[in-house]
């Protein structure tokens, strides 16, 4: 049976039609799982077909090609065609549409307008009253203004309690003064902040008569909405090139006590009133709801990123030819190398697997902003801080590796920026840094585990939330050919066993006379180990989860394939734990090896389907070596023609400096 009918084009390369008969399900049916939805799925296909239909948006020039200054006029030329169409391509305020579309169209070196979606909305959501929504909001949404979130400074960005820029409240005027007193409290890095953005969500220490009240949100006009000139008070640019994102102008930002009304303070949880009294808000990391906002959707965007780079590199290892086995008479698809397979199917099982923690984290998000701001219930958000505070430092540190992996996996011509997966991995490998360094998240997610140890040495093991229960699980010995349970429940044992060890090596330090702060200190490499299991457990789980839902049958075949792929490399790769705690023996170890190597072989012929159904189209994988039809090598020759350099025979450098060297030499 073939499913692909539709997808298979007579002009493509022949090898990668081949692969797409033999898929053993049907890739608009896979996406619908991808995207969690059939509505989503086809929706992203007709905003692609509708794109493709606009002139001004196909024959761009590689990016790769251009300066930042370039990147930067063409992103912005780009979102000014998308403005006209705005209305014909996606529901207005559909906020996965936009993302789409601007994923699709801009790629991912960065736009003005980045941050505009995905923080100063996201802000103005959570933390602006009606009132403030009824001003700003609207606004916002139809792009009269561009706004980014200023938070992190020169001098510190993970230990938001010590940020310096204040915002002094002056109850005579009603108004702050928001201030830069040193130039650690410079504003740094924030995106589209540099020379796009004329409004701004900065967080500021909240100053009132003399009492620091910690950050707080407030908007902030940076620059005049005709002339674009920033306000008398404020110094603000470009903080210069980066590793990738150079589409993007990360800015700097100084207040020069610059005054903004009283209402600028987002006011929904908190308040200052005219007289300067302040009302708390109902739990104090309410006005972090922003950052919790980006972490929870790092699964979904970091499995995205990682899947372009595996289309890329699948579809080529698919095309590209090297080598013998046992037909002598032709080389073979490098994609027919155990070794080629073991490189990328494991991150092809992650890919689904980050994606599918994703659907449940952004929906566990848009739960938790309801309850707070219909009910005032803050309860979920110590639960979902931990959890999406473990998965963007576990998700962002595999995808890294796993676009690397793809990187090699394409040889030299994976090292060419015509692959573009090295612009991927760049744009990839910020996610560890931004929205909370990789390891200052892993300790926060610690935290709560401690805190759950804590509890069940303490006898009371019904105050722990459903993600912590198997803290209590009694070891067991486990046939793990049973089937997937019997992962879950050595893992279970390996990421408790590590949690009670962390913990037991904390107490022992505190015991010892260290303050907490130091014990933590002193055991905190145990505390991520524990963290990265507890959150790899809480990934596996959620796959199998994800995979007992579907209801196509040949999807579910193909994901069960996929599934056990995962389950087998993730319980190898921490075998050691497993090992040195007597939970597993070295027959075991052996058995999860086969089980490996074989699934390995059932992915096979479904690896390039398994990853066309991400659907992306070329304009967004921009990729000489990914392309849909193939045709790499008469593509990669074009591409290298068009390179600035090819555009004389003879360069500048080689008539001022090389000829009149050699003419020397010869004297
Ligand atoms: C939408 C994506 C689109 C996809 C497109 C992809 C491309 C996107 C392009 C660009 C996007 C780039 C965006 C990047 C933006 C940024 O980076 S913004 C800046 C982000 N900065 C950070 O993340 C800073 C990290 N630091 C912190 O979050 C905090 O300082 C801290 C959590 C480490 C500590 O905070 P602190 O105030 O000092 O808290 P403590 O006193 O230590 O903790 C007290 C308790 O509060 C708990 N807690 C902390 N935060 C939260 C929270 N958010 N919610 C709930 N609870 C929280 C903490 O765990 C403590 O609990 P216990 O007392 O119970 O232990
Ligand atoms: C591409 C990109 C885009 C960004 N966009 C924005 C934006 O839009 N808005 C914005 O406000 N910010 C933005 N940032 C800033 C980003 O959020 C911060 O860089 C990030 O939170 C890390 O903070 P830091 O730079 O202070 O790192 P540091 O905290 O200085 O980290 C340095 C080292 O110290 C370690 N460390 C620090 N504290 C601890 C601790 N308590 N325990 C153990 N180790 C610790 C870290 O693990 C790390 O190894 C962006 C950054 C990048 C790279």
């Amino acid at each position: 049976m073939s499913f692909l009918n539709k997808e298979i084009c007579d002009g493509d390369n022949p090898d990668l039609t081949e692969e797409r008969r033999t898929a053993t399900f049907d890739t608009d049916r896979m996406a619908q799982v991808i995207y969690g939805s059939e509505k989503f799925a086809a929706r992203r296909r007709q905003i692609t077909k509708s794109i493709s239909r606009i002139p001004a948006l196909q024959d761009t020039k590689p990016l790769a090609f251009m300066t930042r200054e370039e990147k930067i006029t063409e992103a912005c030329r780009e979102l000014d065609v998308l403005s006209d169409h705005w209305e014909q391509l996606i529901y207005v305020n559909d906020e996965e549409e936009a993302l789409h579309l601007h994923r699709e169209v801009i790629g991912m070196e960065g736009h003005p307008f980045a941050l505009h979606e995905t923080m100063f909305i996201p802000t103005l959501v959570s933390q602006a009253s009606d009132e403030q929504q009824e001003k700003w909001l609207g606004r916002a949404r139809k792009r009269e203004i561009i706004g980014c979130y200023a938070q992190t400074e020169l001098g510190h960005g993970s230990n938001l309690r010590k940020l310096e820029t204040t915002a002094t409240y002056s109850p005579s005027t009603q108004e702050f003064i928001l201030h830069t007193p040193t130039i650690t409290a410079l504003k740094w890095w924030p995106g589209a902040l540099g020379k796009s953005s004329n409004y701004a969500i900065v967080m500021a220490d909240l100053v009132i008569k003399n009492k620091s009240y910690g950050p707080h949100p407030f908007i902030v006009q940076l620059r005049d909405e005709k002339t674009h000139q920033p306000l008398p008070g404020i110094t603000v640019g470009d903080i210069g090139p980066k590793m990738a994102f150079n589409g993007a102008d990360n800015g700097f930002l100084g207040f020069d006590h610059f005054r903004i009304p009283r209402g600028n303070l987002l006011m929904r949880h908190n308040r200052v009133e005219p007289d300067g009294s302040y009302l708390k808000p109902p739990h104090a990391k309410i006005g972090y709801s922003s950052m919790v906002k980006v972490r929870s959707r790092m699964a979904m965007d970091q499995g995205l990123f990682m899947a372009q780079a595996l289309v890329i590199a699948v579809r080529y290892s698919a095309v590209r030819r090297q080598g013998f086995l046992e037909d002598k008479s032709q080389e073979v698809k490098v994609l027919d190398y155990q070794t080629q397979q073991h490189r990328l199917f494991p991150s092809i099982a992650r890919v689904y697997a980050f994606i599918f923690c994703g659907l449940e984290t952004i929906q566990l998000y848009e739960k938790l902003i309801l309850d707070v701001n219909k009910n005032g219930d803050t309860s979920g958000m110590a639960d979902l801080h931990s959890l999406t505070s473990g998965l963007k430092s576990v998700v962002t540190h595999f995808t890294g590796q796993g676009i690397e992996q793809a990187r090699m996996a394409c040889g030299g011509h994976g090292y060419s920026m015509a692959s573009y997966i090295s612009e991927i991995y760049g744009v990839a490998v910020a996610g560890c840094t931004y929205e909370g360094e990789n390891m200052v998240m892993l300790l926060q997610c610690a935290r709560a585990l401690v805190k759950a140890v804590e509890l069940v040495e303490e006898g009371h093991p019904e105050k722990l939330s459903p993600m912590m229960a198997y803290l209590t699980k009694p070891s067991v010995t486990v046939d793990l050919t049973v089937g997937p349970e019997a992962y879950v429940k050595i893992f279970q044992l390996i990421a408790k066993k590590q949690a009670f060890k962390a913990t037991e090596q904390l107490h022992k330090f505190m015991v010892a006379g260290d303050s907490r702060d130091v014990a933590w200190n002193k055991s905190a490499v145990e505390l991520t180990k524990a963290s990265r299991l507890h959150t790899r457990l809480y990934i596996l789980k959620t796959f199998i989860r994800r995979v007992e839902s579907i209801t196509d049958i040949s999807v579910k075949a193909a994901l069960t394939d996929l599934l056990n792929l995962h389950l087998n490399y993730e319980l190898l790769d921490v075998a050691s734990y497993a090992l040195a705690d007597g939970i597993m023996s070295s027959t075991q170890m052996d058995f999860i090896k086969n089980q490996l190597y074989s699934s390995l072989e059932k992915i096979r012929p479904n690896a390039v389907s398994l990853m066309d159904s991400f659907q992306f189209s070329d304009l967004q994988l921009r990729s000489v070596l990914g392309r849909r039809d193939g045709h790499v090598y008469q593509n990669l020759f074009e591409w290298a023609k068009s390179s600035p350099l090819n555009q004389s025979e003879v360069l500048p450098s080689v008539t001022q400096y090389l000829k009149p060297m050699m003419e020397k030499s010869k004297l």
